[in-house]
C-alpha cells in the first residue's frame, strides 16, 4: 500500500517487470545518484522551458545533508544549467553526462570542453537547424545535441546529419536520447562516472541509489542494479534493467521526500 501511494508500480503499461518494494533505506550509508530531465523535472517542449517545483532544492538539500554530501546529480545537462535551475544546491553535479564534474565548487571538465572542434560542431548543427523549421540546436562546452520534440517527421534527417558528423569527428559518439541525438566525446557516459564515484574516497562501501528515465541512462540503472546492494530505479515507461520503477517525476520526488523524512 505503502508503495503504490508513493507511486512505485509492478508492470506500468506491460514495459518489464520490476520490484514493488523497496528496501528500507539508509541514507546515511547511501550514495544517491539522480538523473534531472524526466526523473526530477517534468520533460518540456524546449529545454529552457522546463519547471522547477519550488520545494525542489530544498529537498535535495535536505537529502544531501541526510548522506552525509553523497547526493550526486548526473546529467546530460551542463552543469551551468544545474546552477540555473537549481540554484539553492550546492553539492557535486556530474554534468554533461560525465564530461564535467562540479565538487566543492570547482568545476573540472573533459579536454575538449570549449575546443575548437566542439564550437565548429555547435556553428554546423545550429546552421541545419537553421534551415530546418521546427529543429532545436543545443551547444553545451563538451559537444551538441539537435532536438527535434517539435517536428518528430524530421528525426531522419537530424540523425542523417549527425551521423555524418560523427563519421567525419574522430573522438566524438553519436547517442540517442528523448526525441534527440546528441554528440559527445568518445567514452563519456553516466555508467562509467558513478562508477569512478563510488569508487572515490567517501564513497566506496555505501550502498548506490541511482534514479533515470532515459535510454541513456540504462547502462547506469543496469550497472547499479547489478550490485547487490544497489537500488535502480527507472522513472516512467520503457524497456528498463531497473530493479524499480516509479510512474513519474512526482512520484519520484515523492519517494524521495519520503525517504529524507519530509512526506508521508
Ligand atoms: O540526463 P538528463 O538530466 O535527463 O538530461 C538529458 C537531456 O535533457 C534535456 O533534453 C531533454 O529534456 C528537454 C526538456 O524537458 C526536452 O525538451 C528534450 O526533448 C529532451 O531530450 C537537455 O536539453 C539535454 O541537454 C540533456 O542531455
Amino acid at each position: 500500500m505503502y508503495y503504490e501511494m508513493i507511486g512505485f508500480m509492478a508492470e506500468p503499461h506491460g514495459d518489464g517487470p520490476c520490484e514493488v518494494e523497496l528496501p528500507q533505506i539508509d541514507l546515511a550509508n547511501s550514495a544517491l545518484f539522480l538523473d534531472f530531465d524526466g526523473t526530477l523535472v517534468d520533460i518540456a517542449d524546449t529545454p529552457d522551458s522546463v519547471s522547477v517545483p519550488s520545494d525542489l532544492p530544498d529537498l535535495l538539500k535536505t537529502l544531501n545533508e541526510a548522506t552525509g554530501g553523497k547526493l550526486v546529480i548526473v546529467t546530460g545537462r551542463p552543469v551551468a544549467d544545474v546552477s540555473r535551475f537549481l540554484g539553492g544546491f550546492e553539492g557535486h553535479v556530474i554534468g554533461c553526462h560525465g564530461a564535467e564534474d562540479r565538487v566543492d565548487g570547482e568545476v573540472r571538465r573533459h579536454p575538449l570542453a570549449y575546443s575548437d572542434v566542439v564550437k565548429r560542431l555547435g556553428d554546423m548543427v545550429e546552421a541545419f537547424a537553421a534551415t530546418h523549421d521546427g529543429l532545436l540546436a543545443e551547444r553545451k562546452p563538451t559537444g551538441v545535441v539537435i532536438h527535434f520534440r517539435q517536428v518528430p517527421e524530421q528525426e531522419p534527417d537530424a540523425y542523417t546529419f549527425l551521423h555524418a558528423l560523427e563519421q567525419s569527428h574522430e573522438g566524438f559518439d553519436l547517442h540517442h536520447s528523448k526525441m534527440a541525438y546528441e554528440l559527445r566525446p568518445a567514452g563519456i557516459s553516466k555508467d562509467a562516472s558513478i562508477q569512478r564515484v563510488m569508487e572515490s574516497e567517501g564513497f566506496a562501501g555505501r550502498r548506490p541509489i541511482f534514479f533515470g528515465d532515459d535510454v541513456t541512462d540504462e547502462p547506469a540503472l543496469a550497472w547499479v542494479s547489478a550490485r547487490t546492494d544497489g537500488i535502480a530505479v527507472k522513472v516512467g515507461t520503457g524497456d528498463t534493467s531497473a530493479g524499480f520503477r516509479v510512474h513519474d517525476t512526482a512520484s519520484a520526488r515523492q519517494a524521495l521526500k519520503i525517504w529524507a523524512g519530509l512526506g508521508s
